[in-house]
């Protein structure tokens, strides 16, 4: 079971993530609406600092696919993760101009959600709810058979996770609130919920 944490944006939750070594990180990239946004000058000092093994993630809202591009064929990030409105023909736009791969989170608020996200070209969805980094959980028993890998987001904290896991086999969860203290990274909470996903 993969774990990803999300919204990382000072150097001290680098420590934090080079300690507790999770499969993935997230930054949101250049959406100040995010109390988690970075800009792209932290962007570089912050990734440039994480542990080769942990996968970069980059964020992105409402960012051009050029631009996107341009971050990830810089070698900054690993994967770029799609949070906005962005439909097929953006990720094929996107595919066209990196190799890196093309994450795409759907909020899911009923079963043609799940149609959609199940027909995506991208190489992995996630499952979120609507937002993003807002720390609910969407309705999970709109899930019943989801037939591809997937990572599950939304409100995943200390408490939610083993009921999930209960429930469902994603291929992994991602969190960002549940990692915080009045909203900002919290190092136990982030240990606490990388072993609770191992020990799965
Ligand atoms: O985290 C944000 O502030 C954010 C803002 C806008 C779009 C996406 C955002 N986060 C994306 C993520 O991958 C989060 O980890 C995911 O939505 C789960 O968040 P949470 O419910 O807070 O665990």
């Amino acid at each position: 079971m993969k774990i990803k944490i999300c919204g990382i944006n000072r150097p001290v939750d680098v420590q934090y993530i080079n300690q507790s070594q999770p499969d993935y990180v997230g930054f949101i990239v250049n959406f100040p609406k995010s109390h988690r946004s970075v800009d792209y000058n932290q962007l570089r000092a912050l990734a440039g600092r994480i542990d080769a093994p942990i996968k970069k993630v980059g964020v992105f809202v409402d960012e051009s696919a050029e631009q996107i591009a341009q971050i990830l064929n810089e070698e900054i990030l690993d994967i770029a993760q799609l949070h906005g409105k962005q439909e097929e023909d953006f990720i094929k736009h996107l595919r066209s101009l990196t190799n890196k791969e093309i994450w795409k989170a759907f909020a899911v608020e009923s079963e043609d959600d799940l149609l959609q996200a199940e027909a995506s070209s991208a190489d992995l969805v996630l499952l979120d709810n609507k937002g993003g980094g807002t720390g609910q959980a969407f309705d999970h028993s709109l899930i019943k058979k989801f037939p591809r890998p997937y990572l599950l987001a939304g409100g995943m904290d200390e408490e939610t996770i083993p009921l999930v896991l209960d429930r469902f086999s994603p291929m992994g969860i991602d969190t960002s609130s549940g990692t915080e203290t009045n909203k900002k990274k919290d190092p136990k909470k982030i240990e606490n919920i990388i072993r609770m996903v191992r020990n799965v």
